[in-house]
């Protein structure tokens, strides 16, 4: 089914995920969606393999642990959380130098945890990995010094935004 875009979330300046300025990360844009799931959208490149021409399992990880942590600020802004646990099903190898949609969802919120199932979906739509993951929610003053300016932590629109997204 196809979801209007009802808001894109902020990158930042160097994290392998979302950092604009590392050179080697996967530079993915998070969008989310009418339904109240989060979709992220990216391009592995050649430094992503594992073997020649397949995604790296632990890179595929990287992006559904960050797609369901992300999830939770659909319904609130403020929320933020470390992984305690992520579990990951490859079914399908994932080729490189292709777009890939990943969604997530929230499928349990409580005061101190929340947890989240997410996939990566290949062009045809089918699921090539899927994960569950928990996230201990934390202050973000315990988990990182992190000052959203020299982070940059901010909202970069882009003519790439799409106004759509099927998952
Ligand atoms: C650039 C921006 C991008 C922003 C993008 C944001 C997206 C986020 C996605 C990426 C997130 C990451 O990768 S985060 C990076 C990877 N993850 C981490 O680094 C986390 C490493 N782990 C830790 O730091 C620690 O284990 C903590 C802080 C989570 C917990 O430490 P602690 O508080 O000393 O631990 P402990 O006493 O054992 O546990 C506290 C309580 O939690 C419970 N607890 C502990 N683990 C679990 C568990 N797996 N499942 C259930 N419950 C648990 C315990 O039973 C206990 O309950 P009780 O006895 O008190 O009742």
């Amino acid at each position: 089914m196809k979801y209007k875009v009802m808001k894109k979330q902020k990158n930042s300046r160097k994290c392998i995920v979302c950092g604009m300025k590392n050179d080697l990360g996967l530079k993915a844009s998070f969008y989310e969606l009418e339904n109240g799931e989060l979709a992220a959208i990216f391009t592995p490149i050649e430094e992503h393999q594992s073997y020649p021409g397949r995604l790296h399992g632990g890179v595929a990880g990287a992006i559904l642990d960050e797609t369901i942590g992300r999830a939770i600020n659909i319904t609130d802004e403020d929320v933020w959380g470390v992984t305690v646990e992520l579990n990951l099903k490859y079914h399908k190898p994932v080729a490189l130098n292709e777009q890939l949609r990943v969604v997530g969802r929230i499928t349990r919120d409580t005061r101190r945890l929340f947890e989240g199932t997410g996939e990566i979906l290949l062009k045809n739509g089918d699921i090539a990995v899927s994960a569950s993951g928990k996230y201990m929610k934390l202050p973000l003053s315990q988990i990182a010094d992190f000052n959203e300016d020299t982070e940059e932590w901010r909202v970069l629109p882009s003519d790439e935004d799409p106004a759509e997204i099927e998952v």
